[in-house]
């Protein structure tokens, strides 16, 4: 029996609430067979006490089937998912690079609705909001979509990073542009590789991300996540303990109940969702009439149904795309416009609902 083969049969164990397995995950340290005695050793990351009873339950089955199986010893190695509630900022939790203080992700339920747009301009109006307070160079932006990763081009970046020191302790030097650090998959690969990733890939990556890239002192680090419910948001809270999402939706009713499901699977996985973020909510035309080209209602709603706060509107304007065409972000070209003032005003709730809660004695 080798290792190999125990990992195949691991295959038909799926992750608690998701449909994917383990072995994809990459959540098996290692697997080994003597005299009968498998031995399985797992590492994951969850707050849920439920998640590793029902893994031992579900791994055990599994390799008590294997033929030749009599006993398993099953080893599983938790760390604590991040919540605000326990823990405040970074720093106790393995894997969060020092100095990071805050770390959000950006997700949707499905593409198209504008999430990359969103985070890139809201860690631009991040980067401002904090700049007026001194607080300059102190936001990152960590771009997971390694399948079409567009951060790069909307931010105006364009280059590879350098590396800093040599083997394992080799740092990549996040690119930076108007304030704001920035790492993606579009830097490592050019335009005509097609990324062909697998479950451990991803999580591979992203660990790198997280872990290899020299963020140095950060107050908040934007994590634009792949849109949909799959390996990489996964993956993610596996590696980064995060403070929590922000929920990217459009108003019409396609979208939001897509975003619904983003959002229950972040709560699935102990991740508290800080709110919604409407995009294209609404058109104001020359005449300065405002027009629900999608509806209206739809983020309020998804905010409600979540349990959380709808963090602010955005409205649909030519301007918002041409910025991210052009790699100018509409908050850095136009910073007194609408759009700008919009973003600014999610950049402040979301940095309030951040920032550490009153002790009893100070309220
Ligand atoms: N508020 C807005 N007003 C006008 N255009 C917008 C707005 N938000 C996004 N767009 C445009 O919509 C298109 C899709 O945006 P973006 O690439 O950010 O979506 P996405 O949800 O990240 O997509 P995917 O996740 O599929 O990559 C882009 O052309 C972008 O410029």
């Amino acid at each position: 029996m080798t290792s190999d083969a125990l990992k195949d049969a691991l295959k038909q164990v799926k992750y608690p609430g998701f449909s994917r397995d383990i072995v994809s995950f990459g959540l098996v340290r290692s697997a080994g067979f003597t005299d009968g005695v498998a031995k399985v050793s797992l590492a994951i990351t969850t707050s849920d006490p439920k998640v590793p009873l029902q893994l031992r339950n579900d791994v055990d089955r599994c390799l008590r089937a294997v033929p030749g199986v009599q006993e398993t010893i099953i080893d599983i190695a938790v760390s604590a998912a991040k919540t605000p509630a326990a823990g405040g900022n970074l720093g106790g939790s393995g894997s969060a690079p020092k100095g990071l203080k805050h770390s959000v992700a950006i997700a949707s339920g499905k593409g198209g609705v504008g999430k990359s747009t969103f985070a890139v301009n809201l860690a631009c109006a991040l980067a401002q909001v904090l700049g007026a307070e001194g607080r300059q160079g102190r936001v990152g932006l960590m771009d997971c979509d390694i399948y079409g990763p567009s951060v790069p081009l909307m931010m105006g970046i364009n280059g590879r990073p350098e590396v800093e020191g040599e083997g394992a302790d080799a740092l990549i030097i996040p690119l930076e542009n108007y304030g704001v650090k920035v790492m993606s998959m579009g830097f490592l690969v050019d335009d005509n590789t097609p990324v062909v990733w697998r479950g451990p890939m991803i999580m591979k990556t992203i660990q790198q991300f997280v872990q290899n890239v020299k963020w140095g002192e950060l107050d908040i680090l934007l994590v634009d996540l792949p849109p949909g419910t799959g390996d990489a948001q996964l993956s993610l809270v596996q590696t980064l303990p995060l403070d929590g999402a922000v929920l990217v939706t459009t108003p019409q009713a396609a979208a939001t109940n897509v975003a619904r499901k983003g959002g229950l699977m972040f709560q699935k996985v102990n991740v508290p969702l800080l709110g919604v973020a409407e995009n294209m909510s609404y058109f104001i035309d020359s005449a300065g009439q405002r027009h629900a080209l999608f509806g209206e209602g739809g983020g309020i709603a998804v905010a409600e149904r979540l349990g959380t706060t709808l963090l602010g509107q955005v409205p649909l304007l030519s301007a918002i795309r041409a910025g991210g065409d052009s790699g100018i972000p509409v908050v850095v070209s136009e910073p007194e416009g609408a759009a700008a003032q919009s973003f600014t005003a999610i950049a402040r709730s979301l940095l309030a609902r951040l920032a550490p809660r009153p002790t009893p004695e100070t309220t």
